[in-house]
């Protein structure tokens, strides 16, 4: 099976293209666990295949590094539409991807040579009602800056789905202890039926924040991009940032706009290729 391994922001996956590989018989849940190993496999935050689409250019599909499958990857989304793009599969600048969040429209930034090197993705609207996020943290309404307690520290969280379920939790400093001693804690909290990513936000100004992220399925990643679209949501909600910000994560920048003409979030950031390969397994 032919992979490429690719990033946004540090993100990392391995990419199949199921436009020539056929993965109609394969458990995909065990071959993103085997692929997605940093010590057995390809290593990557997960798998994420990229399908031809009866509605758009492309449909992705993506699961995380435990198997588990996600409605949503905003740093995938990215990388598909310029793995679409610089392979040939579609000639659209402006393209459109399906996912399990719905069809998105997203915009390739290309450079000399011609290939994609930055993306912008309408990432739809936010949802904020704790039912469908879901979270039981209230019975109906959203969860804005609402005092939670986690492993006994206390926080003021706020959830937001963005196709997928977001705790952003805005904290002085996102140190190892809360990332990575809470991050799994907070994941699996009986308060998300789903489970949740989780994001531990630093403010830096109104135009600038720092994020860590706990994904739910994966672990610690580099950088989250739904994560950082529920973020940008999150900090106008509570009065912490403009609408426009500039999110600085482990691999990388992302910018990130909450548009109040449509209630939609606009995400740009970098797509990156880095090898192809062979999986023989
Ligand atoms: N890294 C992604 C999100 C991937 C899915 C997530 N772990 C989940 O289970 O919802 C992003 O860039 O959005």
């Amino acid at each position: 099976m032919r992979f490429t391994k690719m990033h946004g922001a540090g993100n990392d996956y391995v990419y199949v293209d199921c436009f020539t590989e056929n993965l109609d018989s394969v458990d995909l849940s065990e071959l993103s666990r085997k692929i997605a190993h940093r010590h057995f496999g390809v290593g990557g935050d997960g798998l994420i295949l990229i399908r031809p689409s009866e509605i758009a250019d492309a449909k992705m599909q993506m699961l995380n590094a435990d198997g588990s499958e996600s409605e949503m990857c905003g740093n995938g989304v990215r990388c598909v539409a310029k793995y679409v793009f610089d392979h040939g599969i579609s000639t659209n600048a402006q393209m459109k991807i399906e996912t399990g969040a719905g069809v998105l429209d997203l915009s390739l930034h290309l450079g000399d040579d011609g290939k994609t090197e930055s993306v912008t993705v309408d990432m739809g609207e936010p949802t904020l009602e704790a039912a469908l996020i879901p979270t039981k943290m209230v019975l109906n309404g959203p969860v804005v800056d609402h005092q939670v307690k986690f492993g006994g520290h206390a926080f003021t969280a706020t959830c937001v789905s963005m196709g997928n379920p977001h705790c952003v939790l805005f904290v002085p400093k996102a140190s190892n202890e809360l990332v990575l001693g809470l991050g799994p804690t907070i994941e699996s909290d009986p308060r998300f039926p789903n489970r949740t990513n989780v994001e531990f936000v630093e403010v830096i100004s109104a135009d600038e924040v720092r994020q860590r992220t706990w994904e739910r399925g994966s672990g610690e990643t580099w950088a989250c991009g739904t994560g950082a679209s529920a973020v940008c949501v999150a900090g106008v909600l509570t009065g912490r940032t403009n609408r426009r910000i500039t999110n600085h994560l482990l691999g990388g920048d992302l910018v990130l706009e909450w548009d109040d003409s449509n209630n939609h979030v606009m995400m740009t950031g970098g797509a990156t290729e880095v090898f192809s390969g062979d999986w023989n397994e």
